[in-house]
């Protein structure tokens, strides 16, 4: 960790609040209970900014389900996609003949979720959606559907409650724009 990464010294506004997100989970969660009644989905995190989202989502489903995680990767250490998404670490779950609901943090240029649910449905899922708290819409490169989402947000790079900023700043519980001057202490050093 660097000096003078203290909450208030690197968020410039706070654009959901704990409060925002809960009623978003509870909204989601809610539709997610009728449109699996009588499933049992897989439901599969992408690691690592998934995790705050989820834990709080699949709390708020009364559908039993069985749990995964599957690490993909594109943004390394900067904040803009590579493009060259990578499996980091494989789901163990077969899915094939599952309905695999895909949980997200965000979804940007879309290249990470085409990128999972290629894959997800090369291997014979029977269904694959995705669930994603925040949908960049405006930034798509790939056309890709996001079946459900929290919210929509501007074209901003966003950090809290999983999403990160050179891997930190995932533990803010709630999501807000970083200042611009924390990006540049970082940007071609
Ligand atoms: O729509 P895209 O432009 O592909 O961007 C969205 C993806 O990028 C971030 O993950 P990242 O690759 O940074 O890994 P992380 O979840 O470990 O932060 C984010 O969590 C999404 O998975
Ligand atoms: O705005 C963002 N913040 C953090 N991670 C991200 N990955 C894609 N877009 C973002
Ligand atoms: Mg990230």
């Amino acid at each position: 960790m660097v000096k003078g990464d203290k909450i208030n010294d690197i968020i410039d506004h706070k654009l959901f609040s704990e409060d925002d997100i809960h009623e978003m989970c509870v909204r989601l969660g809610k539709q997610l209970t009728e449109d699996y009644a009588g499933k049992r989905p897989l439901v599969v995190g992408a690691l690592k900014g998934a995790i705050y989202f989820l834990t709080d989502l699949t709390r708020q489903m009364d559908v039993a389900h069985q749990l995964d995680f599957l690490d993909v990767s594109s943004y390394g250490d900067g904040f803009e996609s590579t493009g060259k998404i990578k499996v980091v670490t494989d789901m163990s779950a077969d899915v094939k003949d599952r309905d695999v609901l895909i949980v997200e943090d965000i979804v940007d240029t879309g290249l990470t979720l085409k990128f999972m649910k290629d894959l997800i449905k090369k291997r014979g899922a029977k269904s694959v959606k995705c669930c994603a708290m925040l949908n960049k819409e405006a930034c798509r490169e790939v056309d890709v559907d996001v079946d459900y989402y929290g919210s929509k947000v501007g074209n901003e790079f966003v950090v809290g409650f999983g999403l990160d900023f050179l891997n930190m700043y995932r533990n803010i519980p709630y999501v807000g724009v970083l200042k611009p001057e924390v990006i540049q202490k970082y940007v071609n050093k």
